[in-house]
Formats: C-alpha cells, structure tokens, sequence
C-alpha cells in the first residue's frame, strides 16, 4: 500500500490523480491534499476519500473550508509551512507535485529533500531550480518520475539503466513532441486578436488554464525543453521539438542504431500519472487503448519560432543560464494571468517575457530561497511593464 500527499488536489492533475486512486483502493491511500482557493471541491475530495490533513494555502478558504465542513477528524492548514509540512511527513511515501506555477516549487523541492518517491507535474520547478532540484534528488535518494506527458513518454521509452539516472546507453536525440496549440495555423496577424476562451480551448488536452495558454503560445514547449534538459542530462542541442498535432506520440528516443521508440496512447494524464503511481509495474488507468483503424494519419513538422516567439526565449533563457530561466517563468506567468484577465494581448506575452528578460541582470544560482525572491522581483518587473503596455 502506497500512502500518497496529493499536492494541488483541486486542479486538472490532481482530479486525474484522485481518479486513479479510486479505481486501486488496494494500492494507494490519500493521507493528505492540498488545494488553493477551490475549497468547494476540496469539501467533495474530504468527503470521497477522507484524508487526515488539508491544506488550503489561501487562508480565507481555509476558513471558509473549515466552516462548512462538521467532521472533525479531518485537519485543515493553511499557508505555504503548512504546504512544505505535508510534502516532507513521514507518513507519506509518494508525493504528487501538482501545484500550478512557481507556487509549487517550495512543496516539491521538500519532497525531493524528504527523499519521497515524488511524481512532479509542476514543470517550473525544473525550469526555476533545475541544478539545484537535481541535485537534491541525489542527494537525498528521491525517486523522480515525470508525469508531464512527453517526459513520462521519454521515460518510459529510455532504457533502464538511463532511467536510473546513467546517460549514454546509446541514446541520440529527444524528440519532444508538440501538438502546436489551438493557434498552429495562424497567421502573425490572426495572433494578435485571439481571445483567452479560444487560447484555453486546447485541441487534445483537457488542463488548467495557464498550462492551456502556455501550450498556445510554445511557451509550454520552451518550459518542456528546459525540464527535458534538467531531467536526462541534456543539452538544448539532443532534444529537437516535433509539431505533431495529432498528440498520439507523446514523444520519442532517437538510438545510435536508427531505432526510434516511441510512446503512444490517447491523450488522458491519466496514464503517465498511473505510471508514475505504479513504477515499475503497470496498473489499469480507465485510459481506453488506442484504436489504429481511427486515427486517420499522424503528421510531424517544424515549430516555427518567428511566430511562436517564447519557444526562442526560453531557449535563451536556458543558454544564459542562472537566475534567467526563474526571470522568464515568474514574467510569463504574469503576463498570461494578464492575458487571461484580458489586460494585454496575446502577443504581449513574449514582449512581456523579453522585456522582463533585459531588464533584469542575470545571476549565479544560490538556494531555493534565493529564487523565490527573484520570483517576486520578476514578477515586480513584469507587472510594471505590463501597466506601461
Ligand atoms: N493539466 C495537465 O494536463 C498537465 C499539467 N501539467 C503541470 O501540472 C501543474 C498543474 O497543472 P493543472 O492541474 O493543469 O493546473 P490547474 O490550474 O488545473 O490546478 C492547479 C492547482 O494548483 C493550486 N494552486 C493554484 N495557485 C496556487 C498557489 N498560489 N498556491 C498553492 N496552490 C495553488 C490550485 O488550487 P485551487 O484550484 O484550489 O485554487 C490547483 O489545485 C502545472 O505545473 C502544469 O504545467 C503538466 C502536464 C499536463
Ligand atoms: C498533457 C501535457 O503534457 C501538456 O503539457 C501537453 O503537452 C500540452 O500540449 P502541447 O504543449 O504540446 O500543446
Ligand atoms: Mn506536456
């Protein structure tokens, strides 16, 4: 039996989590749950699953959580201790980071240094810590199992011995794979009008609304290719983006002999989360299996960065190296929640990141701490480019 502290419970990642752990009540128990402000839904996952502690890290919510609820056996936290306290209990073995944005970098990080078997879906953690975090994760002996998909799809298409963390084994390329968004076929000028509802509205995916516009402006995939890098010991050169909007192929592993290995599968997180729950073994996922004489045709292409402009910032900022990347991650959350909010457009959000970028002088990495602030002054940073657009 695996005990689980389920981070970010009330999101897209968390529902698909708590949907597995449902169909194996025999393999997994949800000892404790985090959420921010959705305290209605955390109030259903209470009463499903009964876990021992709640964080709610808005505090108002946990107030309001506490009120309508009249079972006392359930503890209800608040605040970002409380967030770092449940990922590093003892009692937890797993720890299924889920948290959206730099949030949840604090959380995950403990886990890691806690030594947790940890299924990390927050990909800015990578992208704002990746030296750090990766160290950690020796360090303190975690196990580290990707849940996005095209990570969890090279993961699973690697040999074993990489998998334990020994690169080489022949492997050449990653081929990180792109569904292009819901805006693939636009042109420059179509871009500058779109809407948050039709950036939100991801062709294959259903997710969280920020990840749904970083998918629609490539940033998703620039964030990808940084945590690529981080987590198999790459450079920005082994791994090649393929435009593959059918999402069938969620990434593939080029070998020294020609082989390529691909995973495939429909398009549901409930899979790599059942992976990552059930490592190494398989366990049913309620995924159905791909049906071949469906798919009409699978078709692969560049991504075009001159229209796509984040997927090329991202790449800078991880050329530059230090604090860089965290700068770009805390300036595009900014300016997609402005963007979501209907304050700038949806090409302001690379004028937002670049502007943030010059702005701010680049550093050595120090502590997770250390980051943290440079999160808040990016943020700062960005805010005010943002009332200036
Ligand atoms: N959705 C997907 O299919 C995929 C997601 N990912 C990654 O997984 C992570 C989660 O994504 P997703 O589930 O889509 O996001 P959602 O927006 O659906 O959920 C986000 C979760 O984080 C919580 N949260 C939001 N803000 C804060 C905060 N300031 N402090 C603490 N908790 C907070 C939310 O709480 P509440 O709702 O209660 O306010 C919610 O539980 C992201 O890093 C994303 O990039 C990766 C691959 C695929
Ligand atoms: C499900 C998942 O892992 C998302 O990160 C997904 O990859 C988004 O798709 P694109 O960024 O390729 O559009
Ligand atoms: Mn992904």
């Amino acid at each position: 039996m695996k005990t689980i502290c389920l981070l970010g419970a009330t999101g897209s990642i968390g529902t698909s989590t708590l949907d597995i752990i449902e169909r194996h009540p025999e393999k997994y128990q949800l000892h404790s749950v985090s959420g921010h402000k959705n305290w209605q839904k955390m109030h259903e996952i209470i009463q499903r699953f009964q876990p021992k502690v709640v964080v709610m890290s808005d505090e108002q919510s946990a107030l309001t959580l506490k009120e309508a609820m009249n079972d006392s056996t359930v503890e209800v936290l608040t605040g970002e201790d409380a967030l770092i306290q449940i990922a590093k209990d003892p009692i937890a073995d797993t720890v299924v980071a889920a948290i959206v944005g730099s949030a949840g970098l604090q959380s995950s990080y403990a886990a890691v240094c806690a030594g947790k078997r940890v299924l990390l879906a927050n990909k800015e953690s990578l992208v704002i810590s990746g030296q750090l975090f990766m160290s950690a994760v020796k360090k303190y002996g975690a196990t580290l199992l990707p849940v996005d998909s095209e990570h969890n799809a090279i993961f699973q298409s690697l040999p074993f011995d990489y998998q334990q963390g020994k690169s080489g084994q022949g492997v050449k390329k990653i081929l990180l794979t792109a569904s292009g968004g819901p805006f693939l076929k636009f042109s420059q000028q179509q871009l500058e009008n779109v809407t948050p509802e039709q950036a939100v509205a991801h062709p294959n995916w259903s997710m969280g609304q920020k990840i749904s516009v970083d998918s629609a402006s490539l940033m998703n995939k620039g964030l990808e290719l940084i945590e690529a890098c981080w987590l198999f010991d790459l450079k920005v050169e082994d791994v090649q983006v393929v435009v593959h909007p059918q999402s069938i192929i969620h990434s593939m592993v080029s070998y020294a002999d020609g082989s390529v290995i691909a995973q495939m599968g429909n398009p549901d997180m409930r899979t790599p989360i059942a992976y990552g729950l059930s490592y190494p073994e398989r366990i049913e996922s309620g995924v159905e299996p791909l049906d071949f004489f469906q798919i009409n045709q699978l078709t692969f292409d560049q991504a075009d960065e001159s229209r796509f402009e984040c997927l090329a910032l991202a790449k800078q900022a991880f050329a530059q190296g230090g604090i860089m990347p965290a700068i770009l991650n805390a300036a595009n959350e900014e300016a997609v929640d402005a963007f979501l909010n209907n304050n700038i457009a949806f090409l302001d959000i690379a004028k937002v990141v670049k502007q943030t970028m010059s702005n701010i002088k680049n550093d050595e990495v120090v502590s997770i701490d250390q980051l943290m602030q440079v999160d808040v002054l990016a943020r700062t940073e960005a805010i005010n480019i943002i009332k200036g657009m």
